[in-house]
């Protein structure tokens, strides 16, 4: 068969998809206008299936699970310029709108913050880094934290939420769906663990070490090599190295941070023993009201969604058919309900741009729930 001789026909018949896709889309258009003055949403499940079998039946069984999938892409196309074609305004687009209607409001030096752990935690770390100025409170759980912020009691709150080897801190993610708050920035931190005792301990003499799960789980390398030693949780690194500070003993020990050994008058036994050097943990910065800073490019939301097949891959779908990159999607059980789960997505996105807006709009309509977790940057 001649080769060239077959593209030539590929490109024909391309010739006539193209102007049939764009026939179809003027269509989708009217659509639109249709479904707009009647106030129907755009997601017709009913038609999309009526739809799919029509045309699987005409392309035979040899060609019915491609048709699926290019029909699949097809509504997806549909729905997406739908979406964009319609400019009505969301409650949550309003919101947003008058948030950043101050384009020039700065992020505060100064600020009444809350942080997990005491003084000496790596939230702490985070919190410096974040302000020039801080007033740091300390609180002894997460919650605590989400409290301080939505009584008021502080204006910020800083809370851990993902390690690069541990993955995310999943307390955190399910205290989200409790409480009212916004992201509004976060920071990426390189995390060094450090084993630390009181002066005079040596390594050998350790029988227990004391810290929190996420860097209990980050140094499980030199837990393995140590079976010996026995391993106690606590609710913070720096909390775990004041224990051992006050505890009078010479058996124990804590993975936590050199800062901690200084604050606390305690001995560095070894450095570095989290698995991987490459150890980062990202915080966010979270407040009462939604506050959207210049420059500002990620974007969280959490979702629920109708317990159906291909609801998520519709959800994700509305990402990619507008080049928007997820950066994060993390998903949780619904507690008392059967393995279904509540959706957390990053995307790297901003609310200053139109098509972003488009597609939070598109979902705000799709999903089951929203809620629009911030609009930030990264320091
Ligand atoms: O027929 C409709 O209601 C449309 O909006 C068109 C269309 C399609 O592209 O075929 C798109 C979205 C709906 O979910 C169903 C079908």
């Amino acid at each position: 068969m001649d080769l060239n001789a077959v593209r030539e026909r590929i490109n024909a018949i391309d010739d006539q998809i193209v102007d049939l896709f764009v026939e179809r889309m003027k269509a989708s258009a009217d659509v639109a206008s249709a479904k707009a003055e009647k106030n129907l949403p755009v997601l017709d499940l009913r038609r999309e299936q009526a739809v799919l079998e029509k045309v699987m039946e005409r392309g035979g069984e040899e060609f019915e699970i491609y048709i699926n999938k290019l029909y699949q892409t097809i509504f997806d196309i549909s729905k997406s310029y739908q979406a964009g074609l319609l400019t009505k305004e969301t409650a949550l687009s309003e919101e947003i709108l008058k948030n950043i209607a101050d384009p020039h409001m700065e992020f505060p030096r100064k600020a009444v913050v809350a942080c997990q752990g005491v003084e000496g935690s790596y939230a702490a770390r985070a919190c410096d880094r974040l302000f020039a100025l801080p007033s740091k409170m300390y609180f002894s759980n997460f919650e605590s934290v989400f409290n301080a912020v939505e009584s008021g009691l502080c204006r910020y709150g800083v809370l851990p939420i993902e390690n690069s080897s541990a993955g995310s801190v999943t307390e955190v993610y399910d205290l989200m769906v409790r409480h009212k708050f916004y992201i509004v920035k976060s920071i990426k931190l390189h995390i060094s663990h450090a084993l630390l005792a009181k002066p005079g301990v040596k390594l050998e003499d350790v029988k227990e070490v004391v810290s929190h799960t996420q860097a209990l789980q980050q140094c499980s390398n030199f837990l393995k090599a140590n079976p010996n030693i026995k391993v106690t949780i606590f609710e913070n690194t720096a909390t775990a190295a004041k224990y051992v500070a006050e505890s009078g003993r010479t058996d124990l020990a804590a993975l936590s941070s050199t800062d901690c050994a200084k604050l606390y008058g305690l001995h560095v036994l070894q450095d570095g023993v989290q698995n991987n050097e490459n150890n980062y943990t990202r915080f966010i910065c979270i407040a009462k009201n939604m506050e959207i800073y210049a420059g500002s490019n990620r974007i969280s939301l959490m979702l629920s969604l109708d317990h159906r097949p291909g609801s998520l891959h519709e959800m994700i779908g509305k990402f990619a058919c507008r080049g928007i990159n997820l950066c994060k999607l993390e998903s949780r059980p619904i507690p008392g309900k059967d393995f279904e789960f509540r959706f957390y997505f990053d995307l790297d996105g901003s609310v200053f741009s139109p098509e972003t807006m488009t597609v939070l709009k598109d979902i705000e309509q799709a999903a089951e729930s929203l809620s629009f977790l911030g609009c930030y940057s990264e320091v």
